[in-house]
């Protein structure tokens, strides 16, 4: 499994403002290159506050891209996958519409009826007791056939996934403004790390719309 997170920060680090509401870092270049990048993907991984945020669709916008993808036998779009321990993704969320297929982590905890709601809608992944188990979530993932997983946030769950040892690439989009606010989300939040900091190698660096594209690899 390769596993790619991808993300556009503020010149400061952050993903959004504290009111936690989309904001629109990337230019349209950047944006073409995050559309290649589902395009060439098996699934598109967010966590449940982003889908509460932004009520994301995560699919390919580009139709040539989509016919190319039939073309190789792969649905239009990647899958989408929502780590979502308690089950709160709305019944209605564009994330779970009729685009592509949806895979929901939950854990134990989740609400039968919660469940139940979505049955329909998506495919359940249950790991992990009251949170989900990242680890045990991808290797399912992958046992459904999901080898190249990329994650487009939150920082919730981008910290999550670094801790556990999971993420071979950091692709991240750094835009030409401040947004700044203790509160507001940042590439990696969480409880954040104290000591054994990932390493990252920087693979690759280039001026992209108004910003700077940086592309890492995770050493572990
Ligand atoms: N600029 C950009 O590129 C992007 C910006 N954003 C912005 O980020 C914000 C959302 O980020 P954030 O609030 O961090 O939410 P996340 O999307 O990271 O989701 C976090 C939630 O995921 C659930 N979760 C379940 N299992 C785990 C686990 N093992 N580890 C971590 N999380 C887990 C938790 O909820 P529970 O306990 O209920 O399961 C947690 O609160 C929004 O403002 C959005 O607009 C988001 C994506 C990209
Ligand atoms: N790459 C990137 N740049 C930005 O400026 C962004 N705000 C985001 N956000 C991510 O894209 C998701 C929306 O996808 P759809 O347009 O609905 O397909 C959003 O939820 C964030 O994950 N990304």
């Amino acid at each position: 499994m390769n596993v790619v997170v991808n993300a556009a920060m503020s010149a400061d680090g952050k993903l959004s403002s504290r009111r936690r509401e989309q904001v629109t870092i990337s230019g349209s270049e950047d944006f073409e290159r995050v559309d290649r990048l589902r395009a060439d993907s098996d699934a598109v991984v967010v966590g449940i506050g982003t889908v509460l945020a932004d009520d994301p669709r995560l699919t390919v916008k580009d139709r040539d891209r989509r016919e190319r993808r039939l073309e190789n036998g792969e649905p239009a779009n990647p899958a989408r996958v929502v780590v979502d321990s308690n089950a709160r993704t709305p019944p209605d969320a564009r994330i779970v519409d009729e685009q592509a297929e949806t895979y929901l982590c939950v854990s134990e905890n989740a609400p039968v009826e919660r469940r139940m709601n979505l049955s329909d809608r998506a495919t359940l992944v249950t790991a992990g007791e009251k949170r989900v188990d990242l680890l045990r979530a991808f290797a399912m993932l992958q046992q459904n056939g999901l080898e190249r997983l990329m994650v487009e946030g939150g920082g919730e769950l981008i910290f999550s996934l670094l801790e556990n040892g999971l993420v071979d690439e950091l692709t991240v989009f750094v835009g030409p403004q401040i947004i700044g606010g203790r509160d507001a989300p940042t590439l990696a939040d969480g409880d954040g790390f104290v000591e054994n900091f990932p390493e990252l190698s920087l693979e690759e660096l280039e001026k992209v719309d108004d910003g700077v594209l940086l592309r890492w690899t995770v050493q572990y």
